[in-house]
């Protein structure tokens, strides 16, 4: 028996399935419609193939071999499912494609549904979709909104066969037609060929009374009753209406004439939703010549069982324009009904989208197995709960590509989109490989390198030198941010300057420190080469146009690496202010980048917010100090320790302002669960293989007590570079989470300005402002804009710290050298004051972190209790050109530093130790009494 369906093909309109799946395609579904059923075309749509392949693994063959033979961003990966479903759809078609001499056997695939506002881009997608399937039986779907319809034309005239979607109203139909029309004018004014360019206009049908039905269940009326599931027929059968019209005129006719083809109406949106209607209400009703029905299964299967045909399409046009004049009478409003299903309908399949986009994401994380670092969360339900609704907003707000596209509505709407040069960074696109690879070569001829360098400048090149290490018979890289007359003197004792490369590193290139820097070692150079040849050992990275430029060319440097102003400096270092110095220790950057690209991909645009690792954590770490949670805690495996300190920079100086944002808590030894308040997140970065069982069992007990814990798991050390990405993704995250501009430094330049005056005092009197002890005695000499009462120095530091409540933390801001005795002693103060107390603790040595963790301390939560450290340094060192000695300098700041804390609120203390060897130990054995009972 002759299927039912083809007797919708003898009254002159065309089947198609609105259906893609690859199981029923490689089950020969398809081919059975063609041959049982005349099927003769294919529509697909982003909530098809969600349902395809968002819920199915007959996918999972496919995306795991395509991700072995070379990874790819999520819509590269999804598009290439899509696309092989499409190519072999097409192919089935493709016989009565040609049988039918191109007037049908098409086969759609749909524009990415988050471009149907974008002119260009949809243009630049079609053209691509079109180019990739590379099959004549192609059509690309373009939805019909106002900026989709220049799109259309244009897509047209380049000669691609266009479906047009998302079509509700007679009005949109008008000017989709008028645009193919022009289209097929233009080809003919070219000379071109159009009698085998197609298109279909997809008039939707079944969502309009999905709307307007409910209207008139709101009104209740037997009138209004009486057209209830018959305007959304009528709507079309006007359409076709304008279409008969659009056909008969002279116009049309001169093109008919050349060969060109219809554009079809293709009634989509067939499937019967309100089962009080015929299952093929919207098939039997929309019959007639030139038209297409794209059916889903279930309505094909019903047609096929018990539709009948008829003329229907033309018929009681008379009732259908009865029907129309009734919705408005009734006040249906079937305008803005259409107005709006087109936005709803662009919003559905951007949802659908997201979902699909998300499965394939969370797949390819999946298959990519050890190739990405891993991540997981065990959250308290409240944290979850905030968490997941910060990813939800982010999802329906598109800012995973609202990020990329430099949309700055999702922070504070300023001028953040003007600083996210880093993206391009994160993909390897801001440093040339092969002069990196160059300079590598070069630099083998020395022992060591040395860079000078401040905050951004300096804190990745050390993680990377640290974490990673010289390649075998590369030079050693010391990293050099500090003032500190003892830290200037390890570093220049450690090294030969004739086998030595510097690295002068500033975006700014009027930085303080490594100005000053560069002019002692530059001075040191050239005492051991000569003048005229120190240039020669010297690089510079800056940002094109600085000071630093114009003296590196002044001076003959050997290079001059260029940054990119769109990238803040904490921000910098997958350009060249981190990848210079990684060249320079002989570190392989093209090689570098093929695991970072892992991440960039991960994190793109296209990963919604719930499957993409930047999104995860920092939604994470936004809603935790949205709630108070704003102390995050790093908890690193040994081989990952270094790599806080620049974490510590992008969080602090990113979130840390008008009083709120993150305090990085880094190096601080983990305790036990009683140690702590409700104020922390920690996170576990672990190296597979590294040894830290304790922590492992620290950490399970806090997990216990209802801790967040988060863990980032790294196979191999190499891969930490996609920790930057994914870091850098998060805080930019976390911001617009915490409602700040992630990308500006307010409260650090304040401190700059302060230290900048003292010194500059200096350079005219030949000594820094007198200043008066509060307290003092052998040991110590305190300092505060409001002196702490106490008899003695144990007293004073109790009663500083007595202040001490929950969410609060400590801080300690050591303007001495940073080396492991200190460290050590820091971190025993740390551990004593946690403890005592139930607050975080937080270090920095002055002035590494003014250019880092600074901003927090200054800009962020007013709940710092800071005890600043400096001391008579034992030696001091002369800067040449200046007045001023480096301890000088480094006193200056740390003056500067406490007047600007205690300026912003925060409960300051200094103590200057006048032993610069036992002065430390001395204080550690104070607090330890201070702390004690
Ligand atoms: O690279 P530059 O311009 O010398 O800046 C160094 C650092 O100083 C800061 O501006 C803060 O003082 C950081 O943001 C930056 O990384
Ligand atoms: O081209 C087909 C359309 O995308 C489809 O018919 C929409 O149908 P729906 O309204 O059932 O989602």
């Amino acid at each position: 028996m002759t299927s039912r369906l083809k007797t919708l093909g003898e009254a002159g309109q065309a089947v198609w399935l609105d259906f893609v799946d690859r199981k029923f395609m490689d089950a020969g579904g398809l081919k059975k419609l063609v041959e049982e059923d005349g099927l003769t075309g294919v529509t697909s749509n982003p909530s098809i193939f969600e349902k395809a392949i968002g819920h199915s693994d007959a996918y999972d063959d496919q995306l795991q071999a395509d991700l072995a033979a070379a990874d790819t961003t999520v819509e590269s990966a999804y598009e290439a499912l899509a696309i092989k479903d499409i190519e072999d759809a097409c192919d089935t078609l493709r016989p009565v494609y040609d049988r039918l001499d191109a007037k049908d056997g098409y086969v759609s695939i749909e524009v990415s549904p988050y471009l149907a506002m974008d002119t260009a881009p949809t243009i630049a997608a079609a053209k691509r979709l079109w180019a990739t399937v590379d099959r004549p039986n192609l059509m690309v779907k373009i939805p019909g909104t106002d900026p989709g319809v220049p799109a259309i034309e244009e897509a047209l005239t380049a000669g691609i066969n266009i479906n047009v979607t998302l079509l509700f109203s007679i009005d949109a139909y008008k000017k989709v037609l008028e645009a193919y029309i022009a289209a097929l004018e233009a080809r003919v004014a070219k000379g071109e060929p159009i009698d085998r360019i197609a298109s279909v206009a997809s008039f939707f049908v079944s969502r309009i009374d999905g709307v307007i039905d409910k209207k008139i269940d709101a009104l209740g009326t037997d009138e209004a009753k009486a057209v209830r599931g018959k305007v959304a027929i009528a709507n079309a059968k006007l359409a076709y209406q304008h279409y008969l019209e659009v056909s008969a005129s002279a116009r049309w006719q001169a093109l008919a004439e050349k060969g060109a083809q219809p554009q079809r109406l293709l009634w989509a949106s067939t499937g019967t939703k309100d089962k009080a209607y015929s299952d093929v209400l919207y098939v039997e009703t929309l019959i007639g010549r030139d038209t297409v029905n794209t059916m889903p299964p279930a309505t094909m299967d019903a047609f096929r069982d018990h539709g009948e045909t008829s003329n229907s399409l033309v018929s009681d046009i008379d009732d259908a324009e009865k029907v129309m004049n009734e919705a408005e009478r009734l006040g249906l409003d079937l305008a803005g009904v259409t107005a709006q299903l087109v936005v709803d309908g662009v919003k559905s399949f951007a949802d659908a989208a997201d979902s699909l986009y998300g499965a394939v994401a969370d797949k390819r994380i999946k298959f990519l197995g050890d190739k990405i670092d891993g991540f997981s969360a065990d959250l308290p339900a409240d944290l979850d709960a905030a968490v997941k609704d910060a990813i939800e907003k982010a999802r329906k707000d598109g800012w995973s590509r609202k990020l990329w596209a430099g949309d700055a509505s999702m922070w504070t709407g300023g001028d953040e989109g003007k600083w996210l040069g880093w993206l391009a960074a994160a993909r390897g696109e801001q440093v040339d490989f092969d002069a990196l690879a160059a300079l590598g070569q070069e630099a083998r001829k020395y022992k060591d390198v040395v860079l000078l360098g401040m905050g951004g400048s300096s804190l990745g090149p050390e993680v990377i030198g640290l974490i990673l290490g010289s390649a075998s018979g590369s030079p050693k890289l010391h990293a050099l941010d500090s003032t500190d007359p003892g830290q200037v003197a390890t570093v220049a004792d450690a090294i030969d300057p004739a086998n030595t490369l510097f690295i002068v590193s500033s975006k700014s290139g009027s930085t303080m420190e490594p100005e000053l820097l560069r002019a002692y070692f530059f001075a040191r150079c050239a005492q051991a080469v000569g003048e005229g040849q120190a240039g020669s050992r010297f690089v510079a990275v800056t940002d094109p146009g600085s000071k630093l430029e114009a003296a590196a060319k002044q001076d003959g440097f050997a290079h001059i690496f260029y940054g990119d102003k769109t990238i803040g400096g904490r921000y910098s270092v997958l350009s060249v202010f981190g990848m210079v110095p990684a060249a320079a220790i002989g570190i392989d950057v093209a090689g570098f980048f093929e695991t970072v690209k892992t991440m960039a991909h991960s994190v793109g645009p296209d990963a919604p917010p719930a499957s993409n690792p930047g999104f995860q954590l920092g939604a994470i770490m936004g809603a935790a100090a949205v709630a108070g949670r704003d102390k995050l805690t790093l908890v690193p495996s040994p081989t990952l320790k270094p790599f806080g300190s620049w974490l510590e920079q992008l969080l602090a100086e990113s979130t840390g302002k008008q009083g709120k944002g993150i305090v990085p808590v880094d190096l601080e030894p983990l305790g036990d669960p009683a140690d702590y308040g409700n104020d922390r997140v920690f996170v576990h970065l672990h190296l597979e293989g590294d040894e830290m069982s304790a922590d492992h069992a620290k950490l399970d007990a806090l997990k216990a007590v209802g801790q967040p814990i988060v863990t980032i798991t790294l196979a191999d050390k190499a891969d930490i570079g996609q920790e930057f990405v994914r870091w850098e993704i998060a805080t930019a995250v976390a911001g617009a989470v915490i409602g700040i501009d992630p990308f500006d430094q307010p409260d650090v330049e304040d401190a700059k300005i302060q230290t900048r005056q003292l010194i500059e005092a200096y350079e005219q009197s030949g000594h820094l402002d007198p200043e008066t002890a509060f307290f003092e005695d052998g040991d110590f000499a305190f300092f505060a804009p409001k002196p702490v009462a106490g008899g003695d120095a144990v007293a004073i530091l109790k009663a500083h710290f007595a202040t001490a409540k929950p969410g609060d933390y400590a801080g300690f801001l050591a303007y001495i050298e940073r080396e492991e005795k200190h460290e050590a002693l820091i971190e025993q103060i740390r551990v004593d004051v946690r403890d005592a107390h139930k607050i975080a603790t937080v270090a920095g040595f002055g002035p590494r972190f003014l250019h880092s963790t600074g901003q927090a301390y200054k800009g962020g939560p007013k709940d710092g209790i800071f005890l600043e450290i400096t001391r008579e340094p034992a030696q001091d060192i002369a800067i040449p050109g200046n007045r001023a000695s480096f301890g000088t300098v480094q006193l200056a700041q740390a003056r500067g530093d406490l007047d600007v804390l205690a300026s912003r609120g925060q409960r300051v203390l200094r103590v200057h130790l006048k032993d610069e060897k036992s002065g430390l130990q001395a204080l550690a054995s104070a607090l330890k009494v201070a702390t004690q009972d």
